[in-house]
């Protein structure tokens, strides 16, 4: 049978996007969008949230130069930096589109449903493909409490025209804090509601509590094991919060940063026999769903892989190749390095300080107070810290964990020297630039 297209991707996110490139050398592509072409990270994630990180640590970084030369710390103009933010995110929708026409991939813009395995229903119209694969991502979770339609998310706050003087948080994950440090060092009054006691469960607790420390003394206040039960409203900007174990608390606008679930409604999946799971679409390891011609990557997978930027790249290119043939291999994950961009930044790779210690025989685990090395006392970060975990068999780094102003440049060079499998002699026989945060490498061994 003829079919319109070769491969029909849906969602014009990081995920689809670098399927749809990889696979147009060889192929009829079609790209469906239900939103902004560029999907989360470029419109209302990664990137406009480090635009306005950017800004803030720049503030950070002269109230830590306070007594060293910089006695007036500068303010935050809201309304200018959200102006600075879409002077980069008002461009993505109409600069991707362009992208793909430019390199000839078919696009249009409308939400797709499935008709059968290889026929979808867009924009009022159907189209066909041999294969299809679902780039769909995530989308923010919403406690189902009492009053829930008060929730904002991490999409309202991103696009604020004024910043409100008290807000919250529900959740204490990756959203909640980056989030909720923008907003306390721009000057809002925040509060974070977590209902168990971890924030940021994926790192380690001894680097979770020293960053709780860091943006207490922020004046973020922490209701630790705390359940949010109601919302109600009163007036535009008034939102009062009931828990379950303190008086309510008067808030001008509350968040839902309770974790992302996958963008599958309305896709018809049950109906094709597409097996799916509250964490997303299931796949084999080759990305494969339980419909053979139909793939899924990205934020929309039941998969136990960090859902990052780069994870959606990698797994679109990946399914690139299983389609035109050029490998058969399962996939396979480098050693992914997360950062939580924190103000300071947390940030690790590789083996998780757990697993290390539960192994002792294995692993060598260093851990260093790093505040007074000339690199941190350069910038004056006295809360500098890192561990590194070494595999004892053959002496190369096994995975790495930091809090620091810059983690993100560590953490890179970290991820580079466990992706390259080098040992200690390899990683540090090159000449990084002195003095930089690179130059210190040799000294983590
Ligand atoms: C606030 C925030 C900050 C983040 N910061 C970082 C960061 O610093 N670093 C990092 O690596 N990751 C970060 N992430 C995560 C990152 O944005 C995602 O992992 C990434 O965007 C996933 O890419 P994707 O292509 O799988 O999905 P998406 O980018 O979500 O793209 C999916 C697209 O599919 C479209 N779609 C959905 N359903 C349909 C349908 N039925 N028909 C047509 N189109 C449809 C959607 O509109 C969307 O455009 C952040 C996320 C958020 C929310
Ligand atoms: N810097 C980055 O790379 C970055 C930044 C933002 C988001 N992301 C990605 O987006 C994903 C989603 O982020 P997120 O922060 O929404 O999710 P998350 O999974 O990181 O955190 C969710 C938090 O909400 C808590 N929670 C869940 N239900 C709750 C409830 N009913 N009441 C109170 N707390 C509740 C969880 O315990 C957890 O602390 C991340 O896991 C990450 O993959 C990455």
């Amino acid at each position: 049978m003829a079919y319109d297209y070769d491969t029909i991707i849906i969602g014009g996110g990081p995920g689809g996007l670098a399927a749809a490139y990889a696979l147009n050398r060889a192929q009829k592509v079609l790209v469906v969008e239900g939103n902004l072409w560029g999907g989360t990270c470029p419109n209302f994630g990664c990137d406009p949230k480090k635009m306005l990180y950017g800004v803030i640590e720049t503030k950070r970084q002269a109230v830590r130069y306070q007594n060293s030369g910089l006695p007036e710390a500068p303010t935050v103009d809201w309304p200018a930096l959200m102006r600075f933010k879409h002077s980069y995110t008002d461009k993505i929708p109409t600069g991707t589109a362009a992208g793909l026409k430019a390199a000839g991939i078919a696009q249009i813009h409308g939400r797709a449903s499935f008709v059968d395995a290889h026929t979808l229903t867009v924009a009022g119209q159907q189209v066909t493909g041999a294969q299809i694969i679902i780039a769909t991502g995530a989308t923010p979770t919403i406690p189902d409490i009492p009053g829930k339609d008060a929730f904002q998310t991490s999409t309202d706050f991103l696009d604020l025209p004024h910043l409100p003087k008290k807000i919250g948080f529900v959740g204490a994950g990756y959203v909640a804090i980056e989030l909720a440090n923008i907003a306390a060092e721009a000057g809002a009054e925040v509060h974070i509601f977590q209902h168990n006691n971890r924030l940021l469960r994926g790192f380690p607790q001894e680097y979770t509590d020293k960053l709780k420390k860091i943006l207490t003394d922020k004046g973020i206040t922490f209701h630790m094991n705390t359940n949010v039960t109601a919302l109600s409203t009163s007036g535009e900007d008034q939102v009062t919060v009931s828990t379950d174990i303190s008086a309510p608390i008067n808030l001008n606008v509350i968040y839902a940063a309770a974790g992302r679930r996958p963008n599958l409604d309305g896709l018809n999946l049950p109906g094709i026999g597409v097996d799916t799971k509250p964490q997303g679409v299931e796949v084999d390891d080759h990305l494969r769903t339980s419909v053979p011609t139909i793939y899924a990557i990205g934020d929309a997978i039941a998969k136990n892989v960090p859902k990052l930027t780069p994870v959606s790249g990698i797994e679109g290119g990946y399914v690139a190749k299983q389609i035109l043939g050029t490998s058969n291999e399962p996939i396979r994950y480098p050693a992914i390095p997360h950062t939580v961009f924190a103000g300071p930044e947390l940030a690790q790779v590789g083996i998780s300080l757990d697993a290390a210690k539960q192994q002792p025989e294995r692993y060598r685990v260093s851990d260093q107070e790093i505040g007074q090395w000339y690199t941190y006392h350069r910038i004056q970060d006295d809360n500098a810290r890192v561990t590194t975990i070494v595999d004892k068999t053959n002496g190369k780094l096994a995975g790495a964990i930091m809090l620091a102003v810059n983690a993100e440049e560590l953490v890179n060079d970290f991820s580079e020297i466990i992706t390259h499998g080098e040992s200690a002699d390899e990683a540090t026989n090159w000449t990084p630039i002195y003095p930089s945060v690179s130059s210190d490498l040799s000294y983590f061994y």
